[in-house]
């Protein structure tokens, strides 16, 4: 079997009393996209977190590539290629998908930021955007104001931002969070497409675009992992039944 790309290695973190990650292992191997599932609160923003950088684990350790990233920060660890995706805020509503993406491109190559407009005519920049956009199938809105686009498009945006720090794993927190049926179901097949770019760890609330997309599903109940399995074998499992999916998976 392939080394994982991305591994986690008995993450804990408490507040107080609570447990919100406990023990937590996991990994991610190339080409697969494993999804992350339970019920409110079990954990799982915290656990993202503790990968991306944004929050330090108690104790326990982040790889990438084999690589402990455990103690880098949000930035170091992005440019390290983890490609977290699906912070809405981290878009400038104001400017243009084009310039958004070659803000991101600038910051792969440590540009100044306040000199980014005239950056907008450096070849390799605009290249780079150019493809990201095209990639995710924004090619046509590359003048349109990241405020005019809709919820959607957004979300393929913030994957070309990513595609930009030429990512070796997406992160993904809800991204079906906020669309419609129809939306849910043009970003699962754009999903489906993107793993060949970089396995992707998903973290989701709709069922239907997980069991749709994850070559593995695992459970976190009150910040366990009760469950890792394939879709058919999480369907399957009495606890995880009895836990969170009820009769009806
Ligand atoms: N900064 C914090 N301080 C104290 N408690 C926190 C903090 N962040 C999260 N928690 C608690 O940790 C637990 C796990 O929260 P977390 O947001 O990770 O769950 P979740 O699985 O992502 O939930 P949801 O599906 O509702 O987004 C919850 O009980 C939450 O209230």
């Amino acid at each position: 079997m392939s080394d994982p790309v991305l591994a986690t290695e008995s993450l804990n973190k408490s507040f107080g009393a609570l447990k919100a990650t406990d023990n937590v292992s996991i990994d991610l191997r190339p080409g697969e996209i494993h999804a992350i599932i339970g019920p409110n609160g079990a954990g799982k923003s915290t656990l993202i977190q503790q990968i991306c950088g944004g929050l330090q684990p108690d104790s326990g350790r982040v790889l990438l590539c084999g690589q402990d990233v455990s103690d880098l920060g949000t930035q170091k660890r992005a440019k390290a290629g983890m490609g977290r995706t699906f912070q809405i805020s981290e878009l400038c509503m104001e400017d243009t998908v084009l310039e958004n993406v070659v803000l991101s491109a600038m910051g792969a190559e440590n540009l100044v930021w306040r000199f980014w407009k005239p950056a907008l005519k450096r070849p390799e920049l605009l290249e780079r955007a150019e493809a990201a956009l095209e990639r995710v199938g924004l090619g046509d809105e590359r003048e349109t104001r990241c405020a005019n686009l809709s919820h959607g498009q957004r979300r393929q945006l913030e994957v070309a931002v990513a595609l930009t720090l030429s990512p070796r794993v997406f992160v993904m927190d809800e991204p079906m969070a906020g669309l419609g049926a129809g939306g849910s179901k043009r970003l699962t097949g754009f999903l489906d497409g993107l793993r060949e770019e970089a396995p992707i760890l998903l973290v989701e609330h709709d069922m239907d675009a997980v069991f749709a997309l994850a070559d593995r599903i695992s459970v976190l109940v009150y910040g366990k992992v009760i469950a890792t399995g394939t879709a058919d074998e999480i369907r399957a499992s009495r606890e995880v039944r009895d836990a969170y999916l009820g009769d009806e998976a």
